[in-house]
């Protein structure tokens, strides 16, 4: 092998290392709050990697410790090939944050902003100047940036939010709930531009989110996390597709009327049956044709729906929980 050639070899072996590696995560709140449980998982470098668990999952915390902001009890992360522990000032430099809650200053202009923040990564003079200018183009920002923040929409202002994350030209950017309170509009257009900068830029980004729509169109690869755990991980079709058949989900008048109905139902072709509240949840093959069977095998039908798996399904599968629940439950505690 030339020189050339062990260079090119060296930096092949670099680049097919995830960007992100997680191992055995522990962390405890006082005594009894486990947040996390021993979660694991790797995220390939230039991709979307989404992190969906309802609220209390264990997400946040995740985060903290992968952006070096908190100490796990036990567990290795390393993020663009660096440690989170013994090399946190390296890892602080190769990634950027895009947090739920804005960075922005209200009172400052949109250049304002970028410059601060260019100057907090040690940017300074013309570099910053032309870093600054760079971002304001690429986010489409134009003529709005010369302006604060409250003349803008609400796309235009998580674009300087992530404009803000990426002046430094980080690895590994973090974006929490991305999309929160945007419109279906700007949630696409905010999308686009996501996919874009992993795509040319070969940028990783973890994403962390409660909502399925977005982890299933977003995320090239997923860790569905529950209670602190990973409970399944893989591309939304991979994760969709082990799942046979069709999902019929059967609402009924009671919670006992939905217990009873699940036992009537589990004589029928199907499986996977749960009943949960006033519904039961089941899978079935073809579940249109198999739909007035099941209806009339039960008492207290008062809707039903079939479809193909979704991620809610899975998330279903694998915890006994609807997701929705789950996120009740998160938001109760
Ligand atoms: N500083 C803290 N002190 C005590 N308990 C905490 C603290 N931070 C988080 N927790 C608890 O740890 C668990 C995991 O919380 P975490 O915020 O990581 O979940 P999450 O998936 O990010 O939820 P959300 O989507 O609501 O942010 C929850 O039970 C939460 O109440």
């Amino acid at each position: 092998m030339t020189q050339a050639e062990a260079a090119v070899a060296v930096r092949d072996t670099a680049a097919a290392r995830p960007a992100i590696e997680v191992a055995g995560l522990v962390k405890t709140y006082g005594r009894d709050v486990r947040a996390l449980d021993g979660l694991s998982f790797a995220a390939e470098p230039g991709k979307v990697f989404g992190l969906l668990g309802p609220n209390g999952a264990g997400k946040s915390t995740t985060v903290k410790i992968l952006t070096t902001l908190s100490i796990p009890d036990s567990g290795t992360a390393r993020v663009a090939g660096f440690d989170v522990l013994a090399e946190a000032s390296e890892v602080r430099r190769a990634i950027g944050v895009v947090a739920q809650r804005t960075a922005v200053d209200q009172m400052a202009t949109g250049i304002e902003n970028l410059a601060m923040m260019a100057r907090i990564h040690g940017l300074r003079g013309r570099e910053l100047r032309t870093r600054v200018d760079e971002q304001v183009e690429r986010f489409g920002l134009g003529e709005k940036a010369k302006l604060t923040p409250y003349n803008y929409s609400g796309g235009q202002r998580r674009r300087l939010d992530l404009a803000m994350g990426l002046v430094h030209r980080p690895r590994v950017l973090f974006l929490d709930e991305p999309t929160t309170g945007l419109d279906p509009e700007a949630r696409i257009g905010l999308w686009d531009e996501i996919r874009t900068l992993t795509r040319e830029d070969g940028l990783t980004v973890l994403l962390t989110t409660h909502y399925l729509e977005e982890a299933d169109l977003l995320a090239n690869q997923l860790a569905i996390v529950d209670r602190g755990r990973v409970v399944a991980s893989g591309t939304p079709a991979e994760l969709k597709g082990e799942l046979r058949g069709d999902a019929v989900h059967i609402g009924l008048d009671s919670a006992e009327a939905a217990v009873r109905a699940a036992a009537q139902l589990a004589d029928e072709d199907v499986w996977d049956v749960q009943a949960e509240d006033a519904v039961v949840h089941l899978r079935t093959a073809d579940g249109a044709r198999a739909l007035p069977r099941l209806l009339s095998t039960v008492d207290g039908v008062v809707s039903a729906t079939v479809n193909r798996p979704s991620l809610d399904d899975v998330y279903l599968r694998h915890t006994g929980r609807a997701f929705r629940r789950g996120n009740a439950e998160g938001e109760a505690s």
